[in-house]
């Protein structure tokens, strides 16, 4: 009998490497932007063509599946993590080239297609690129090691001073550096493949770090919220590193603030 899941697998690695192929064609033609939440939170006409191949994909072979999708929770859906089996949806993820898919947090795929590198994990069985096996760094020493994180689209400005001055203070911890993908998945991919040590970010959703967060545990990593309690997944914060120690000595100099959650009711006009 075939493995529990493994079709779901295989189809979220298919779904990926066609969608990949329209966003590398799109990348030659598709400059239609619109704005979302705020003048610096973008969309194209790809992002949602390509939500829509997922989900339509997957509807005709697994009808049962539920979906969480960033363009489709922004044209009102609901954005609601069950017991049944979901997918939690990027279909581009920073700068027009990942594709993040989790599906209901026992596995994830990031296909960075310019690239063309497939990431895949699966709980309990490892996360791999391109079949090869991933492990996180084994540097134990903040002072050799390399942070990633990002600005986000949050321009309010508390929010602003707070992420100048938690860099500010995880720079001069010192660490030997700062680096940043524009892709919350890819920074995650980062991590589980040991070519940074750590990522925190404030801001970022459920689609943007679902599928990146469980490559980073099968690679041996750790995931914490901001402040160093448990991650939540839709708290919109994530600490992400490859061990408890450097994780513990970044959550020293961040200052945190609280985005509206994820899954917050729809606020009233
Ligand atoms: O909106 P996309 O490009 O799907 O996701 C990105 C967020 O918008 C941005 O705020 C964040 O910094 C980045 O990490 C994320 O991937
Ligand atoms: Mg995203
Ligand atoms: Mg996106």
């Amino acid at each position: 009998m075939a493995e529990q899941w493994q079709d779901v697998l295989d189809h979220a690695v298919a779904v990926a490497q066609k969608a990949g192929k329209v966003v590398r064609e799109a990348l030659q033609s598709d400059r239609k932007v619109s704005t979302k939440s705020s003048s610096i939170d973008l969309v194209t006409q790809t992002d949602q063509k390509v939500e829509q191949l997922i989900i339509q994909s997957v509807k005709e072979t697994f009808p049962a599946h539920r979906f969480i999708g960033e363009e489709s929770v922004a044209a009102g859906e609901p954005c609601d993590l069950t017991d049944e089996p979901t997918w939690i949806i990027d279909p581009i993820d920073g700068t027009t080239n990942f594709f993040p898919l989790a599906f209901l947090l026992i596995m994830g795929v990031v296909y960075s297609c310019l690239e063309d590198k497939m990431f895949v994990a699966r709980r309990g069985k490892g996360a791999f690129c391109n079949g090869k096996q991933l492990r996180v760094s084994d540097q134990k020493d903040i002072h050799c090691s390399i942070v990633a994180t990002e600005f986000g689209s949050n321009r309010d400005g508390g929010a602003v001073e707070k992420i100048f001055s938690s860099l500010r203070k995880v720079v001069c911890l010192p660490v030997h550096g700062v680096r940043g993908a524009g892709s919350a998945a890819i920074n995650l991919c980062l991590v589980a493949s040991g070519c940074v040590e750590a990522y925190y970010e404030i801001g970022v959703h459920v689609w943007d770090v679902a599928a990146g967060a469980l490559m980073v545990t099968e690679a041996g990593g750790v995931l914490m919220d901001v402040e160093g309690g448990a991650l939540d997944m839709m708290s919109r914060r994530i600490l992400a590193a490859n061990n408890r120690h450097i994780a513990e000595q970044i959550v020293g100099q961040i200052q945190a603030f609280t985005p509206q959650r994820d899954d917050a009711p729809p606020q009233q006009q």
